[in-house]
């Protein structure tokens, strides 16, 4: 399933200069530059109100923006919307469902909502966007009967009612429980390797290193960086960790020695090695034990995504769920 465009961009999502100013003064999005390529797993990172709702709502021309463009398959929005969205299936803000209906008719109702979509076959199309979703054992029972990671199913079920060239899900797996997040993250995996380009976003580093071969990080409406995972991850340098009886005057040396961000926490002393690339590592243990801290433990942990973050913001990845 997935890719009908003929001209099959290899950009299915490009913004230029893309801002939102709100009527407050609020300024979400700031020149917002997003290149998302065809067949990625694209991860839209960033912490609580760093603008990717109003990013997404921007792209999918539900809001305007005040300044700035929008390409999505290769053809401007919301010019072309008409011919665009068609092929791209959303999940923003959580699936709007009708409690007392089935799974089954709510996904009729929607199917039917859709002036292109053939009533004959409707059954059919149903039934397959249930099993694809794993829903076709509980396509009967109420949507209210339905837990969180259920809904949020139905929700891409109805987004996968068509041929999708293109996902965008909005915070897919917010609220669902470890298990729920599994679900869709497998789901996720499963309709990439099927070829559909899948744009969502979410404030949870792991899951972006778990499910996303490209990511792009936001903060207070700026971009911080984009590209594979693979090299964002390597751009970081791991967080030093050294435990110690002595860590007050560990934290003192390491600080002296150009170590940045430094937290204690009883023994354990950790914080970001200078901006040496590589930096010496052999030398900061040295002059921890010369001047006179018993290092017990001395180690780079960690070259994950978190610290990309820390990396480029030179703060830690706060979010509040
Ligand atoms: N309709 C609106 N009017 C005014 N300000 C808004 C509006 N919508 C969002 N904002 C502000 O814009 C900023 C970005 O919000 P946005 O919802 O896009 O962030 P987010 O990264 O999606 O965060 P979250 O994960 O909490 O939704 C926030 O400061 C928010 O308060």
């Amino acid at each position: 399933m997935g890719t009908s465009t003929t001209s099959e961009p290899e950009t299915v999502i490009a913004t230029r200069d893309l801002t939102k100013r709100f009527r407050g003064g609020q300024l979400a999005v700031d020149r917002l530059d997003l290149t998302v390529p065809r067949g990625s797993v694209f991860g839209f990172l960033g912490p609580n109100g760093s603008g990717k709702t109003t990013t997404i709502r921007m792209l999918m021309g539900l809001i305007e923006p005040t300044s700035g463009s929008t390409a999505l398959l290769g053809r401007p929005m919301p010019v072309e919307a008409g011919r665009v969205l068609p092929e791209v299936g959303a999940l923003i803000e959580g699936p709007a469902l009708y409690g007392f209906l089935s799974g089954r008719a709510n996904l009729a109702r929607i199917d039917a909502a859709d002036p292109t979509s053939e009533p004959r076959t409707r059954r059919a199309r149903v039934d397959t966007a249930l099993k694809r979703v794993g829903l076709a054992a509980a396509a009967t029972k109420k949507a209210r009967a339905y837990s969180l990671g259920m809904k949020q199913r139905l929700g891409l079920a109805a987004a996968l009612l068509k041929p999708r060239s293109l996902l965008v899900l909005d915070e897919p797996t917010n609220g669902l429980d470890p298990q729920g997040m599994r679900e869709i993250r497998a789901l996720i995996r499963e309709l990439a390797a099927d070829g559909t380009t899948i744009f969502l976003s979410s404030h949870l580093l792991d899951e972006i290193e778990q499910v996303c071969t490209h990511a792009a990080v936001m903060s207070q409406g700026r971009l911080l960086t984009q590209g594979p995972v693979a090299d964002l991850a390597a751009g970081a340098r791991g967080r030093l960790v050294v435990t110690t009886p002595d860590p007050g005057e560990a934290a003192r040396v390491l600080e002296v020695h150009g170590v940045h961000g430094i937290t204690v926490s009883g023994p354990r002393v950790t914080g970001h090695p200078p901006a040496v690339d590589p930096p010496d590592l052999a030398d900061l243990n040295a002059a921890l034990v010369r001047s006179g801290v018993r290092v017990r433990s001395f180690a780079i942990e960690g070259t994950s995504l978190e610290e990309a973050f820390v990396a480029l913001t030179g703060e830690g990845f706060h979010v509040s769920d």
